[in-house]
């Protein structure tokens, strides 16, 4: 048989296969994914379980007239092959690549970037507006997952939607995960399981005991029919959904393409707001994706007949494994430490210290605005919270930080995981702009370790802290340093003078505290001879050491990996305005002013100079004049 896949340019392609025809291509599809995913890693377990979502949605749907937005979009892959990316699908999350998440730029099908979660249903309903503002008729679908729809964001978008009545389809894709279990009340809600178990219980019961009472219990039998319409209303998961205005179609089965047409083609003739539960399963078509959806969730390349995942080469522990073990020993010995996760616990490192002290874990979904004031709350009342989150997603509780941390002046600490590039996942993820959203907030101490050893103590420093502090850690390994045991806290806003040399001075943030020294040492060979300090301290400034600095030399150059707006260099060069420093300069490396691309850690750093090659060829012009 040859492939259908072949013959898919665009999904005007689906319309006339046969039931036969799309099972075939539902499972070629499957193939690809699994084959590019093993091969350059990617979010295998969500996109194996939309695929039949997928090829209906389309195949009813007219793309790209009709906007399908999905979100995260972190499960769009089949969405990306059948719309005329198969031939660069191999390239997916590489640099220069297509990307692993929707991109206008790359189709007319991707109808909004996505990334992070639970914007669809806002996105999707101001495309609706649009619409309509136009007087046009075409539809807008958002599909959701159940993890998403933990998100503030989403319920803002339902709440609006529902007032405005809006001709606006939203297809929650329920497969019970989050990237880990799913938390709280609303997965609850929509466990199917406990709902029609439960109503099945008690219609049993009831019929049981009226067909025991004759006549009389005929009539009331009747009464109780309708009482059993509005009992299952009270028990499915439809009641939440209606009450924000939408009508409610479910649950159904996500893998069966020909009911979805059914209920898609049905859904296309209304023009209200519709909210469709759909019913997958993550990981669909992949045995050890459907075994293990968190592991497969987002996975790095992996051996195929086994799914084995093939680890990179270094050994030496990473940042995040390093945070978790020493978060688990400082919590050991004070009871007042508490860590939350927006439903991050193993990206974040935090399922150890969940093991060890679950009545102290918080998962709160993802909910990271939530997550901030919660713990917030947590250190208004005496303890002190620890919040593990990766840079990008903190962006979304800035006004959290701000209002009820650092206002308050409470002791919460936040452990920023992901901060610098994190490589294939690309702009959306990236951890860029964290020292330039935090350094300026008052009461915050801001910190960067060298290595994953300082990472520790860094940590200990943040908790004896009577008040806000982060520390920032990047994506991976560190550097196979010696582990201190017992860790201590470090002179707040000290730095660390990492080696003396009399023609200027490098000061290095974090990951380019170690190419800085390198590039240094290389040019000490050229008659080059520079000073490098490891800043350490964003916030508080080592003002007395960097003002020495600048007396000493003409020339100082800072490097970090964070968007040199309003960074760590800034902060020196405002340091040098507010002390009335003239006659100094100063060249601040870091990522300019745009987004950065996907690819690797490695290759992204080699393009944007902050490797120890480029911080060599900078710092040689610089300092070599
Ligand atoms: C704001 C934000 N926080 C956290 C994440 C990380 N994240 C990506 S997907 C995901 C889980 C999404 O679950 P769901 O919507 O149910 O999709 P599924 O993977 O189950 O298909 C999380 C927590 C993110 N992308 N954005
Ligand atoms: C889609 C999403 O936001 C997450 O799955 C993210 O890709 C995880 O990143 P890490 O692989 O760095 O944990
Ligand atoms: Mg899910």
């Amino acid at each position: 048989m040859t492939g259908i896949l072949d013959r898919i340019a665009s999904p005007a392609d689906l319309k006339g296969l046969g039931p036969k025809e799309l099972a075939q291509l539902a499972g070629e599809l499957r193939k690809e994914i699994i084959a590019v995913c093993a091969k350059n890693g990617g979010h295998l377990a969500p996109s194996l379980g939309v695929v039949e979502l997928t090829l209906a949605l389309h195949r009813v749907f007219e793309s790209p007239t009709d906007r399908i937005i999905w979100d995260v979009g972190h499960q769009a892959y089949a969405h990306k092959l059948i719309t005329g990316r198969r031939e660069r699908f191999g390239s997916l999350r590489t640099l220069g690549g297509i990307s692993g998440f929707p991109k206008r730029n790359e189709s007319p099908h991707d109808a909004f970037d996505t990334g992070h979660t639970s914007t669809s249903i806002s996105a999707a309903l101001g495309f609706a507006a649009a619409r309509d503002l136009r007087g046009e008729r075409n539809k807008v679908i958002a599909v959701i997952g159940d993890g998403s729809m933990t998100g503030g964001i989403a319920y803002e978008g339902l709440n609006h939607a529902g007032h405005l009545n809006k001709d606006l389809v939203v297809v929650l894709n329920d497969n019970e995960m989050s990237i880990a279990e799913n938390v709280g009340a609303l997965s609850n809600f929509l466990n199917r399981t406990v709902t029609s178990e439960f109503v099945h219980t008690m219609k049993k019961e009831l019929e049981g005991f009226l067909g025991s009472l004759d006549r009389l219990g005929r009539g009331v039998l009747k009464v109780a029919k309708r009482a059993e319409e509005s009992l299952k209303g009270l028990f499915t998961p439809g009641m939440l959904f209606e009450a924000f205005g939408f009508e409610y179609i479910g649950p159904i089965d996500g893998h069966d393409i020909g009911r979805l047409t059914e209920t898609f083609e049905k859904v296309k003739r209304f023009d209200d707001a519709v909210l469709i539960h759909v019913l997958t399963k993550k990981g669909k078509g992949y045995p050890p994706a459907e075994q293990r959806p968190a592991l497969f969730h987002g996975v790095g390349p992996f051996e195929i007949e086994t799914g084995k995942v093939l680890k990179g080469k270094g050994g030496a522990a990473s940042y995040t494994g390093v945070f978790g073990e020493a978060i688990k020993k400082l919590a050991a010995e004070d009871e007042r430490i508490v860590a939350l996760t927006a439903a991050m616990p193993d990206g974040t490192g935090l399922t150890p210290f969940a093991t060890e002290f679950p009545e102290r874990f918080f998962d709160v979904g993802i909910a990271e605005q939530h997550g901030v004031t919660f713990a917030a709350g947590l250190a208004a009342d005496g303890y002190h919270p620890v919040f593990a989150v990766y840079s990008s997603f903190l962006q979304r509780a800035y006004d959290q930080v701000f209002h009820d941390v650092c206002l308050q002046h409470l002791p919460v600490t936040f452990a920023i995981d992901r901060a610098g590039v994190v490589g294939s996942d690309g702009p959306t993820h990236h951890g860029l702009f964290d020292l330039s959203y935090l350094r300026h907030l008052p009461n915050m101490v801001l910190m960067a370790p060298k290595d994953e050893n300082e990472l520790q103590h860094m940590l200990k420093t943040a908790l004896e802290h009577d008040g806000p502090a982060a520390v920032r850690y990047p994506r991976g390994n560190g550097y196979g340093v010696s582990l201190d045991q017992t860790y201590h806290a470090l002179p707040l806003g000290r730095g660390e003078v990492l080696r003396e040399g009399s023609r200027g001075a490098i000061l290095a943030l974090g990951t380019t505290v170690y190419p800085a020294r390198d590039a240094a040492e290389e040019l000490a060979g050229a008659g080059i001879d520079l000073t490098v300090v490891n800043g350490r301290f964003v916030k508080p400034l080592d003002r007395e050491l960097i003002l020495s600095l600048a007396q000493r030399f003409d020339r100082l150059m800072t490097v970090e990996e964070n968007a040199v707006q309003g960074g760590f260099g800034t902060a020196v060069l405002e340091l040098l305005e507010e002390e009335g420093v003239t006659g100094v300069s100063v060249l601040r490396l870091g990522y300019s002013d745009d987004f950065v691309e996907q690819g690797e850690q490695h290759e992204l750093r080699a393009i944007h100079g902050l490797d120890a090659p480029g911080i060599t060829a900078r710092a040689r012009e610089f300092f070599g004049k």
